[in-house]
């Protein structure tokens, strides 16, 4: 039998490495320091390609500490096992990284001065890496076909409960039936929930519209960075530049030199403590299915969308970005 997602508060996650109430825990405990300086992204949206220069920046260049240790150690996920022990027990400053929506990650955020970057990307380019790295590995349900998943991303996470075939109804609809005197079913709520999160079908880490909207809450504080993958390909140095100015960090020209080549593609695809090969030792990765350091380029998307799929997907932008100011978006 093929494993199933893992679901936390209505959002599907990978069945390797994450645990619900772990999640729970980390919302409720984990404390952000003000010196931590956190990686906030949308899977797929050049995540690791950040973490490379935080990590390269703080070395000034020296890449010592990126080819010696995992990624993934260098700067631990909250949300999953692995990484909420090892931010435990790391020295301050911290490095953290997550791919939460803002509602589910630990509620320090809102009372810390920690600096938060935010890296977006083109959601058209997220949805073709996502479709590709999620089938590429094995701790996340395969889908069948870029046309499946393109749905899926496009639908977030509400989709059809059979029980009720005529409601459009997701996990955060049920809160409605709490209400009194209108729905009364609290000793089924638990059972209705579960059969809906077996039933669905579901990009893991939920809606990239959500995601952004929530975490795009923060941009006025002096503390949040906002950053695009586009940009960051763009003019890769300003862009360092620029993260070192928000850090309040001092490099030489010729320290940049050195961050910009050692966080280049084909440095971070040849560093196995950064290209994610090591997952092929514990068996996680479907070997000759492609790899984690894929293309590395904007606009792949106008490789893989259908005409029908490209204006479906600006409707479907414009009707939920519409509230946002579209200059945040640069592609
Ligand atoms: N150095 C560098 N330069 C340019 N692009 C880079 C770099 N490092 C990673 N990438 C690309 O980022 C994509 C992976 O995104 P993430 O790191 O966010 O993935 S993950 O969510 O953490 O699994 C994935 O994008 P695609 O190539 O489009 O699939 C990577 O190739």
């Amino acid at each position: 039998m093929t494993q199933k997602n893992i679901w936390y508060e209505g959002i599907a996650f990978p069945f390797v490495g994450f645990n619900p109430e772990l999640m729970r825990k980390a919302y409720e405990e984990f404390v952000v320091n003000e010196e931590d300086v956190l990686t906030v992204t949308f899977p797929k949206s050049g995540t690791n390609w950040l973490i490379e220069i935080l990590c390269l920046i703080r070395s000034k260049g020296d890449a010592t500490q990126i080819q010696s240790v995992p990624i993934w150690v260098r700067s631990p996920w909250v949300e999953t096992v692995s990484g909420y022990e090892d931010l435990k027990t790391m020295e301050s400053p911290r490095l953290v990284s997550t791919h939460l929506p803002i509602h589910i990650f630990p509620k320090s955020i809102h009372t810390t001065k920690a600096k938060v970057i935010y890296l977006m990307r083109n959601p058209r380019d997220v949805l073709v890496s996502g479709y590709y790295f999620w089938n590429y590995v094995k701790f996340v349900e395969n889908t069948k076909s870029l046309q499946e998943y393109f749905e899926l991303f496009l639908d977030g996470n509400v989709t059809h409960l059979p029980l009720f075939p005529c409601l459009d109804l997701g996990p955060r609809h049920f809160a409605f039936c709490r209400l009194p005197g209108l729905f009364q079913l609290p000793s089924i709520l638990p059972l209705l929930s579960k059969l809906h999160e077996e039933a669905q079908a579901s990009v893991v880490f939920g809606s990239w519209f959500d995601h952004v909207h929530g975490w795009l809450s923060l941009r006025d504080q002096k503390n949040f960075l906002l950053l695009s993958y586009e940009e960051l390909k763009q003019d890769t140095r300003s862009t360092i530049e620029k993260i070192c100015h928000f850090l309040g960090e001092k490099l030489e020209p010729e320290e940049i030199n050195l961050v910009l080549k050692n966080s280049s593609f084909q440095a971070m695809k040849e560093n196995k403590m950064s290209n994610y090969s090591l997952l092929s030792e514990v068996d996680l990765i479907h070997e000759g299915h492609g790899s984690f350091m894929r293309k590395g380029i904007s606009g792949d998307w106008k490789n893989h969308f259908t005409v029908t799929q490209a204006e479906k997907f600006d409707k479907v932008f414009k009707e939920k970005m519409a509230d946002l100011p579209q200059e945040l978006f640069p592609w």
